[in-house]
């Protein structure tokens, strides 16, 4: 994969994709030491526009703050980058990847000799899951690896060693020959997938795991309640058993990079008419009217470039 044409931020610097590299002993590569944010900019009649920037610039900074992390720049400089490295990259839609790592120092578990790095990198992202599959539904499982307990690692924190547990899941669903894996929290109930939020919908009202569920408070999460109480739908934050994924009328993600991608089975078991769910559409259809520029940004949610 080389999007040589590309330019990538490090730590202040603008370099090519070619030159963007670290050191083999750096922390980051033994340890996982690293948090990121993944945020996407949608390409409109007004320009290119970033979804939610200052809310994952924020989320970086919390991120960072529970592996005593100290970012050499101000919220503000980081949100400037991210605008700067789209801009000079000239694309018009994309998915940037923001991430602070310890760097090239000493090795042993102890992070703090070693250097915080800062990377901003961004590049054409299409479907999360497939286009298919945003218009038809996925098929998933529900892993048999949870979601670390609230006293194990931080789930809130979107840091890179979090995904050493979702890669397990993501791998196994890929055995099984699902598109994604659901995961339940250290108690059994349902949290999330290996990358997005997920929603069920009984009875025409939306339900999604509370934020005791081991689960990523997704910014996209955040943004489907508000649309979907804009539209007069019910949103409830709950604990949710691993069974009423079967009962549900439709069932979605929800994820910067999976934006909203219905579920159309779950474990083989066919949810609500088997394919995307007209609530689940409508849902998908505003977001995408919104971040495409034919629908208002009533919620001020796109940052211009
Ligand atoms: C575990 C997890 N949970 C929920 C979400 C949704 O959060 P938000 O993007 O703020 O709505 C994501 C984003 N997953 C990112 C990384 C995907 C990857 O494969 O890397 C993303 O969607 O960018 C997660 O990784």
């Amino acid at each position: 994969w080389d999007d040589s044409a590309s330019k990538i931020w490090m730590d202040g610097n603008m370099v090519d994709w070619k030159d963007a590299k670290i050191h083999a002993l750096s922390h980051v590569v033994h340890y996982g030491t690293s948090v990121f944010e993944g945020i996407r900019a949608y390409d409109n009649k007004k320009g290119t526009c970033i979804f939610r920037l200052n809310e994952h610039v924020k989320r970086l900074f919390n991120s960072a703050k529970v592996y005593k992390i100290d970012i050499p720049y101000t919220q503000e400089e980081i949100a400037q980058a991210i605008r700067d490295t789209v801009k000079i990259n000239e694309l018009a839609s994309c998915y940037i990847r923001p991430i602070v790592f310890r760097g090239y120092g000493q090795l042993g578990v102890n992070p703090l000799s070693c250097p915080v790095n800062t990377v901003i990198a961004a590049w054409e992202w299409g479907s999360y899951l497939g286009e298919e599959g945003m218009a038809n539904g996925v098929d998933v499982g529900v892993s048999s690896w949870r979601k670390p307990a609230p006293d194990t690692f931080p789930t809130l924190a979107k840091c890179g060693a979090n995904y050493m547990n979702s890669q397990l899941a993501k791998l196994e669903a890929i055995d099984h020959g699902y598109e994604e894996a659901i995961m339940l929290d250290y108690e059994g109930h349902v949290s999330e997938g290996s990358g997005e939020n997920i929603f069920i919908i009984e009875d025409g009202v939306l339900y999604t795991p509370s934020m005791d569920s081991s689960n990523l408070k997704g910014i996209t999460r955040e943004s489907i309640k508000q649309l979907a109480n804009d539209l007069g739908y019910e949103v409830v934050e709950e604990r949710i058993s691993r069974e009423r994924l079967y009962f549900a009328d439709e069932v979605f993600f929800s994820g910067t990079a999976a934006e909203v991608t219905p579920i159309r089975s779950i474990d083989h078991k066919i949810i609500g008419a088997g394919k995307r769910g007209p609530i689940s559409e409508e849902l998908q259809k505003t977001f995408f009217d919104i971040v495409e520029g034919k629908k208002e940004d009533k919620f001020g949610w796109l940052d211009y470039v």
